[in-house]
């Protein structure tokens, strides 16, 4: 349908950056920043847990080659349940400015479904203004190699088998094949972590998971020239129906918490919104001055070895040290270096799968510390 009343402007493209908690969003956006070639780029970031911006996208920015034009944070929530109230205002705010900017990247948190917040884009006040550029879906190649994000099936099978209080579909998995289905584009991270071979081997099983014609691109450090990850014009807002994974589900019918309140026609099948992120949990958990850099390695591999522990991450205090340590925990993958400027330190985000032990996880890093004072 054509509007003869208004002259056509051109659409702001918004790029979604989504992919599993740890998976390298902010890595990626943070080299994209550097690499904007003088484009107006407008961050809108989204952080499962309490504290909020973890600072080293913040870290990232102070480095005058960072080209954020505007960095909003939305910490109510995870982004796909709070559109309304977060990401709606967030857009709507940053299309008032004088100069809007030329690009809007919205990174989401690792337990975001990329599907609702793609259908934010056709409400009229968005829908107008702002086009959905490409979904990039962002992968751990090291995680899905390690088997701590599980491929395959009959492993999953054998898994759900295995462990009894998985009564339903693997929540990791879940959110794994939603983002996968709703990606124009997947980073296929931390290639440096694992050989080739393992590299075609998780790309064969994902393409078996995402649109026909999706590109899936090996990275490290999420490093990709920018006229690969922007400049796609996907409009993936008039594709919706096309982007829904399908699940395998084990739940009961009565037990399937669908918090979507959108049941009319175009919206209902909504499978997509299930609230995985109900099965997760996030935790600040206030930490210890450290010895020393290794020592922050010790110890929070050891909390990371607890059951349930996906994610690990925050500042700390080092003995002797004026700068704090940023702290960033995957898996079995512990990074701490000193950051100056980095602010409060001594509390570190733990994020996990709903009944991860916190006492256990709040005493491995406490006992720790005095251990080492004695
Ligand atoms: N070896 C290796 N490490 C990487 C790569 N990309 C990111 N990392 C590390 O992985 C950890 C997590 O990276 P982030 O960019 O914070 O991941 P994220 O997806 O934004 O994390 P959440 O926002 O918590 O979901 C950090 O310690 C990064 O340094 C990579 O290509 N190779």
């Amino acid at each position: 349908m054509t509007d003869f009343q208004t002259p056509a402007v051109a659409k702001i493209p918004a790029t979604i950056v989504t992919g599993f908690l740890g998976a390298g969003k902010t890595t990626l956006i943070r080299n994209l920043l550097t690499n904007a070639d003088g484009r107006r780029i407008a961050l809108i970031v989204n952080e499962f847990g309490d504290m909020g911006f973890d600072g080293s996208l913040l870290d990232g920015c102070a480095d005058p080659s960072c080209s954020a034009d505007d960095v909003v944070e939305l910490t109510n929530g995870c982004i796909c349940c709070t559109v309304a109230d977060d990401f709606l205002p967030a857009m709507e705010m940053l299309l008032a400015r004088e100069t809007p900017p030329d690009h809007i990247v919205i990174e989401t948190s690792g337990l975001a479904l990329p599907q609702p917040l793609v259908r934010a884009f056709t409400w009229p006040s968005v829908k107008t203004r702002v086009t959905v550029d490409g979904v990039v879906t962002v992968l751990d190649a090291a995680a899905l190699a390690e088997g701590r994000i599980v491929l395959d099936e009959e492993a999953l099978a054998a898994q759900r088998a295995a462990d009894e209080t998985l009564d339903h579909d693997n929540p990791v998995e879940e959110l794994f094949h939603d983002q996968l289905a709703c990606a124009d584009l997947v980073v296929l991270n931390k290639a440096d972590l694992v050989d080739d071979h393992a590299l075609e081997h998780i790309r064969e099983h994902i393409a078996e998971d995402v649109r026909a014609g999706v590109e899936i691109i090996a990275a490290e450090k999420g490093s990709l020239p920018i006229d690969v990850l922007l400049g796609r014009s996907s409009a993936a807002e008039d594709d919706l129906a096309a982007r829904r994974a399908h699940h395998h589900h084990h739940h009961h019918d009565d037990d399937d918490h669908d918090h979507d309140h959108d049941h009319d026609d175009d919206h209902d099948h909504d499978h997509d919104h299930d609230h995985h992120h109900d099965d997760f949990e996030s935790h600040v958990v206030m930490a210890p001055e450290f010895a020393s850099l290794k020592d922050i390695e010790a110890v929070v591999l050891r909390a990371m070895a607890l059951k349930g522990v996906l994610r690990i991450k925050g500042a700390v205090a080092v003995s002797g040290k004026a700068a704090p340590a940023l702290v960033q925990a995957v898996g079995p993958r512990v990074e701490a270096w000193f950051a100056a400027g980095a602010k409060a330190p001594g509390k570190l985000v733990v994020i996990g799968l709903k009944g991860l032990d916190l006492a256990a996880v709040s005493a491995a890093l406490a006992s720790a510390a005095a251990g080492r004072a004695a």
